[in-house]
């Protein structure tokens, strides 16, 4: 795909809280200039995870924000808001961040918040999706990338992939085949709104609309 000649690369501020595999395959992805994007900070809610230590690699700003260090779930939130606003972000993605964005956080960032989630949503919400999965006994579960909203992993699907569950799966093996396609979905899915934007009505996402998101 031919690079956008006119639009700067759209700003990606990424949050983690694990490993970074999701993060590792979207720097990779930035490394061309046809993808459109950049990731300009990478955040954690903890720290001594891979995730930063993979940004720090790359040469890319990273910061901590820990609820425990905050009187309230509000400050922290607030903490958070500004620091990532400081990055001038066009797109927040939570790539296994493990903690809920209040109001105020979606908010500043107005429906350009997106988050992969390792389960076919609505199915099997929360932190353990690919674990419920396994225990309902279900035969295909994904990923689902989402236009975050005040919920748990109930807003505007973007994209989903899907993935069979082998009958000698265990949580470790099925992720871990989630992961392969979700990683996939998620540089494919970012690209496209760094270059075409989204545009959300309603419960309905469609690719294009020049913003890069409404
Ligand atoms: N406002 C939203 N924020 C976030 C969402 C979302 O759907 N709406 N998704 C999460 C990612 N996620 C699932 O994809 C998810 C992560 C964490 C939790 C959760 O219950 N967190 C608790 C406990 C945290 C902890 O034990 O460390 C919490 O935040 O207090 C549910 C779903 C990203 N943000
Ligand atoms: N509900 C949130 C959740 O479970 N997120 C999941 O955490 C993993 C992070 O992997 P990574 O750190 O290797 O990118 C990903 O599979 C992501 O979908």
């Amino acid at each position: 795909m031919p690079p956008t000649p006119d639009r700067a690369p759209a700003r990606l501020v990424v949050l983690v809280s694990g490993a970074g595999t999701n993060l590792q395959a979207l720097i990779d992805a930035c490394a061309d200039p046809a993808y459109g994007a950049r990731v300009v900070a990478v955040g954690a809610d903890r720290d001594g995870i891979e995730g930063l230590a993979r940004a720090e690699r790359a040469g890319i700003p990273t910061f901590v924000r820990k609820v425990g260090q905050f009187t309230s779930r509000a400050y922290w939130d607030k903490a958070l808001t500004d620091t990532v606003a400081a990055f001038e972000p066009d797109l927040v993605v939570l790539a296994g961040f493990m903690k809920l964005c209040g109001p105020p956080f979606l908010e500043r960032f107005e429906q350009r918040v997106v988050n992969t989630h390792p389960a076919l949503s609505p199915a099997f919400p929360g932190m353990h999706g690919p674990a419920e999965a396994l225990e309902y006994g279900v035969k295909v579960t994904g990923a689902t990338l989402f236009v975050v909203d005040e919920g748990v992993d109930t807003g505007p699907i973007i994209a989903q992939t899907a993935v069979p569950v082998e009958e000698d799966d265990d949580v470790d093996s099925l992720h871990e085949r989630i992961k392969v396609a979700e990683r996939q979905m998620l540089v494919d899915a970012v690209g496209r709104i760094a270059r075409e934007g989204i545009t959300v009505t309603g419960r309905r996402v469609r690719f294009g609309g020049g913003a890069r998101s409404n």
